[in-house]
C-alpha cells in the first residue's frame, strides 16, 4: 500500500454517514460532533496532517462471512467457496474524513475453534470491534456475547466502539430478516453495539457499514486528541461533552451540555 498516493475519491466522507436502525446505533446526530468539525477546519486536532490510524478487529463463528465482508469492501470481490481464515488476515484502508486522512486496519480473525487461541493475540489495542452473525443462523447471534466477552478482555470496555453485524442478507426471505432482526436488535442494545445487516454477495449495505464505521472511529479519534491537547493545556481533564443522542450513555454518565 502506498501510503503517499492521494485516497481513492470514493473514500472521501465530507459528511457524517447515518446509522441503519435509529435505536440500536452508537449515536442519532446528524453531523459529526461540533468540535470535531471545528477542529478540522480549523485544522486544529492537533494531529492534522499526521498519519491516524484505528484498529478495527472482525471476530464471529466460523463461516459468518468476516472474510468477505471485508474482501467486498477493500477489493470489490466476493468468493463463494469457503476458505477458513488461519489465524488472521490484515487489510488497511484508507479514508479522508473532513479532509483528515484517516486509516482503518482491520483485523479479519479465525472463527474457527483451533485457531481461535492465535487470533485472540491480536484482539489487543482495538478501537473497535465488529461482531457478525450470520442473519440465517440464530446460534451464531447466541455466539456474539462470547465472541465479545473475549474480545473485551484485551481492551477497555469504555472506549471501544461495538458494531454487530448480520451477514448473508441475501438468503434471508423478509419474513425470516424481520424475525431475526427482532432478536438481534435486543442483543446490539444489550450489549450496546451499533446493528448493521449486510449481504457481500449483492454489496447491499457494506459500503455504507464500513463508511459509519470509519466515521465514528475518526470522530472519537479526534474527540480523544482533543481531551488530550486540552487537559495537557490547562493541566486538567477536559470533558468532552455528553449529549442526549448518546443512545448508550447511561443515565448517571449524562452530564448537561455546556460546549455547543
Ligand atoms: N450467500 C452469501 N454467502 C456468503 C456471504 N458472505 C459469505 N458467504 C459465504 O459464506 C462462506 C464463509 O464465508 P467467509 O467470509 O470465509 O467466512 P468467515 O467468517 O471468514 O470464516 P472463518 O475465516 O472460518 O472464520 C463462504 O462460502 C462465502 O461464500 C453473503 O453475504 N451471502
Ligand atoms: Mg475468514
Amino acid at each position: 500500500m502506498n501510503l503517499l498516493a492521494p485516497v481513492r475519491r470514493d473514500r472521501i466522507l465530507a459528511e457524517l454517514p447515518q446509522c441503519l436502525r435509529k435505536e440500536a446505533s452508537l449515536h442519532t446526530h446528524k453531523d459529526f460532533h461540533p468540535r470535531v468539525t471545528c477542529a478540522c477546519q480549523e485544522h486544529r486536532t492537533g494531529t492534522v496532517g499526521r498519519f491516524k490510524i484505528s484498529k478495527v478487529i472482525v471476530v464471529g463463528d466460523l463461516s459468518v462471512g468476516k472474510t468477505c465482508l471485508i474482501n467486498r469492501f477493500c477489493k470489490d470481490t466476493f468468493d463463494k467457496n469457503y476458505k477458513a481464515t488461519i489465524g488472521v488476515d490484515f487489510e488497511m484502508e484508507r479514508f479522508e474524513v473532513l479532509g483528515v486522512p484517516f486509516s482503518l486496519q482491520l483485523w479479519d480473525t479465525a472463527g474457527q475453534e483451533r485457531f481461535k487461541c492465535i487470533a485472540s493475540t491480536y484482539y489487543r489495542g482495538a478501537q473497535a470491534i465488529i461482531i457478525v452473525f450470520n442473519l440465517n443462523d440464530v446460534t451464531s447471534l447466541e455466539h456474539t456475547k462470547q465472541w465479545l466477552a473475549d474480545a473485551l478482555k484485551e481492551n477497555d470496555p469504555s472506549s471501544v466502539l461495538l458494531f454487530l453485524v448480520g451477514s448473508k442478507k441475501d438468503l434471508s426471505t423478509p419474513a425470516q430478516y424481520a424475525l431475526m432482526e427482532k432478536d438481534a436488535l435486543k442483543v446490539a442494545k444489550e450489549i450496546k453495539a451499533e446493528f448493521w445487516a449486510v449481504s457481500s454477495l449483492t454489496g447491499e449495505n457494506v459500503r455504507e457499514f464500513f463508511f459509519r464505521v470509519a466515521a465514528l472511529n475518526f470522530e472519537a479519534n479526534v474527540l480523544a486528541e482533543l481531551e488530550k491537547s486540552g487537559a495537557r493545556r490547562i493541566g486538567d481533564v477536559v470533558r468532552i461533552n455528553s449529549d442526549d443522542s448518546n443512545l448508550y450513555l447511561t443515565a448517571s454518565k449524562k452530564k448537561p451540555t455546556c460546549c455547543h
